[in-house]
C-alpha cells in the first residue's frame, strides 16, 4: 500500500508537469465544445478567439476540449505566430499537417500563390458531409496580424464565412486590442466570437486550485486511512493563515498558475520520508523559488571578467563618491589590477568592452544622460553603478571557485 501512495504522489507530479489537469473554466469549456462540435458534428465552419493574459490557461483549456473529441472526427492543424513568422511558412505547415503535399509532390515546395490556390481549391472541393473537419489553432494569433496584407487570415476567414469544407479556426492571444489589429476586410469575415479568460483573482480561487491539485480521490488505490490523513492534512493546510498569506503573495504576481504548479511540484518533491506536506515545506520552497535576490542571481551569472569589472566599478564609485564613470576609467583600473597579478590574463580590450556592455545590458550599471550619451563614443559614455560593493562581496564569496586574488582584491585598500 505504501508503494501505491508513492505512485499516487508521482501521478500528482506528472499531472503538474504535463499540464494535464484543467481546473475551473467549466462554462468556457462547454462554450468551446459547442463551437468545435458544430464543425466536427454538423460540418458548420466557425471561428473564435480566446483572449486572456499570459499563462491564464488558454492552451490548457483548448487542449482539454480537443482531448475530449474523438480523434477520427477531425484533423488538427497547429500554428504558432512565433514559429510561423510569415504567411508562406504558415501555409507550408498547413499543407504538411494536412498531409496534402502527397497529393502533388511539388506543392509544399511551390510559390505562395500556388500553395494558397491549391489549399483554397481543396477547401472548395469539400462539402459539409463528406469532408473531414479541420480544427486550426493559431497560437499567438496577434502575430499573424502583422503578416503582409493579412492574406492568410483573409483567405482562412473567407473560407469559414463561405462555409466550404468544415473548418474551425481558434486563435489564442493575450492582446486585448486584437480585433483592432485586423484589417477591415478580415474583420468583416471574422465571426466575432471572443472568449475572455480571467486568471484567479481571489485567494479563495487559488486555494481551490491548490486543493484540486493535491486532494487524492477515492479511485486511487491507497489505504483508506492513509488517504483520509493526506486529505485532512490538505484541508488543514488550506485553513492555515501562513498558507493563505502565501497565496496572497502569489496572487500579486503576474502568472500565478504556473508559479502555483511549480510550488506544489517542488513541495511534493521535497517531502520528508513520512510523506506529509507541511507549511514549512511550502513556505521554504516558496522562498527559494520566488523570493530570490535577483541582483545576487545576476551577479552569480557573470563571468569572472565581468565580476572583476563590477569590482572595479564599485571601487571607483566608493572612491569618487558615486560620481559617474566611463569605460576607459574602469578599463584602466582593471588593467592595473590584472597586470599586478600574473595569474590573471590581461584580456583583449575588445573582449573587455563586450563584458562592460553586458553589465550595462543587465542594468547593473545605468547610463547617465541617455540623450547626450548617444553622440558619444561608447568608451566615453557615462554610467552610474546601481549596486554597492557589499553586494558584490556577497556574490564573490558565493561564486564557484573564484580565484583567491580576486577575493583579496575586493577587500584590499581601495586606491
Ligand atoms: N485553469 C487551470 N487549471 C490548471 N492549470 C492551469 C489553469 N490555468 C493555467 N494553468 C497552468 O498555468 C500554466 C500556463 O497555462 P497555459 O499554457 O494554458 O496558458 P496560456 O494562457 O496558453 O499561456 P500563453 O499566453 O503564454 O500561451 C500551465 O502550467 C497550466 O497548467
Amino acid at each position: 500500500m505504501g508503494i501505491d501512495f508513492g505512485v499516487c504522489i508521482q501521478n500528482m507530479k506528472k499531472k503538474l508537469i504535463l499540464n494535464d489537469q484543467l481546473h475551473g473554466f467549466d462554462k468556457e469549456q462547454n462554450e468551446l465544445i459547442q463551437i468545435i462540435k458544430k464543425t466536427t458534428d454538423f460540418g458548420e465552419s466557425d471561428s473564435m478567439i480566446i483572449l486572456g493574459p499570459r499563462g491564464c490557461g488558454k492552451s490548457i483549456l483548448l487542449e482539454s476540449v480537443i482531448k475530449s473529441l474523438s480523434p477520427e472526427s477531425h484533423t488538427l492543424v497547429l500554428l504558432n505566430g512565433l514559429i510561423h513568422t510569415d504567411d508562406n511558412l504558415a501555409l507550408k505547415s498547413i499543407i504538411q499537417q494536412l498531409q496534402m503535399e502527397n497529393l502533388d509532390g511539388t506543392f509544399a515546395e511551390g510559390s505562395y500563390a500556388d500553395n494558397i490556390s491549391f489549399l483554397l481549391e481543396s477547401f472548395r472541393a469539400g462539402n459539409k458531409t463528406a469532408s473531414k473537419s479541420i480544427i486550426m489553432v493559431l497560437d499567438r494569433f496577434d502575430m499573424f496580424c502583422s503578416h503582409t496584407n493579412q492574406t492568410l487570415l483573409y483567405n482562412l476567414f473567407d473560407s469559414v464565412q463561405s462555409q466550404q469544407s468544415p473548418l474551425c479556426i481558434i486563435g489564442l492571444t493575450s492582446r486585448i486590442d486584437v480585433i483592432e489589429l485586423l484589417e477591415k476586410r478580415v474583420k468583416s469575415r471574422f465571426s466575432h466570437n471572443i472568449m475572455m479568460l480571467n486568471p484567479p483573482s481571489e485567494i479563495s480561487q487559488l486555494l481551490e486550485r491548490f486543493k484540486h491539485s493535491l486532494i487524492i480521490n477515492k479511485h486511487c488505490k491507497v489505504k483508506a486511512d492513509v488517504l483520509k490523513n493526506w486529505n485532512n492534512n490538505i484541508e488543514l493546510l488550506i485553513s492555515d493563515v501562513r498558507i493563505q498569506n502565501l497565496m496572497k503573495d502569489l496572487l500579486k504576481s503576474s502568472n500565478n498558475s504556473t508559479k502555483l504548479n511549480l510550488l506544489i511540484f517542488h513541495a511534493l518533491s521535497n517531502m520528508s520520508n513520512d510523506l506529509i506536506l507541511t507549511v514549512e515545506n511550502l513556505t521554504n520552497n516558496y522562498t527559494t523559488l520566488f523570493k530570490k535576490d535577483m541582483i545576487l542571481v545576476h551577479l552569480l551569472g557573470l563571468s569572472v571578467l565581468e565580476l572583476c569589472l563590477m569590482i572595479s566599478i564599485c571601487h571607483h564609485s566608493e572612491i569618487y563618491d558615486q560620481e559617474p564613470f566611463n569605460f576607459e576609467m574602469i578599463y584602466d583600473r582593471y588593467c592595473k589590477f590584472a597586470l599586478r597579478n600574473s595569474t590573471l590574463l590581461v584580456t583583449k580590450r575588445q573582449v573587455i568592452i563586450k563584458a562592460f556592455e553586458r553589465i550595462s545590458v543587465m542594468q547593473l550599471i545605468l547610463p547617465v544622460a541617455v540623450i547626450e550619451n548617444k553622440n558619444v563614443l561608447r568608451e566615453y559614455r557615462l554610467y552610474k553603478c546601481s549596486i554597492n560593493l557589499d553586494k558584490v562581496k556577497t556574490a564573490s564569496n558565493l561564486y564557484f571557485r573564484l580565484p583567491p586574488v580576486i577575493l583579496q582584491w575586493i577587500d584590499s585598500n581601495i586606491i
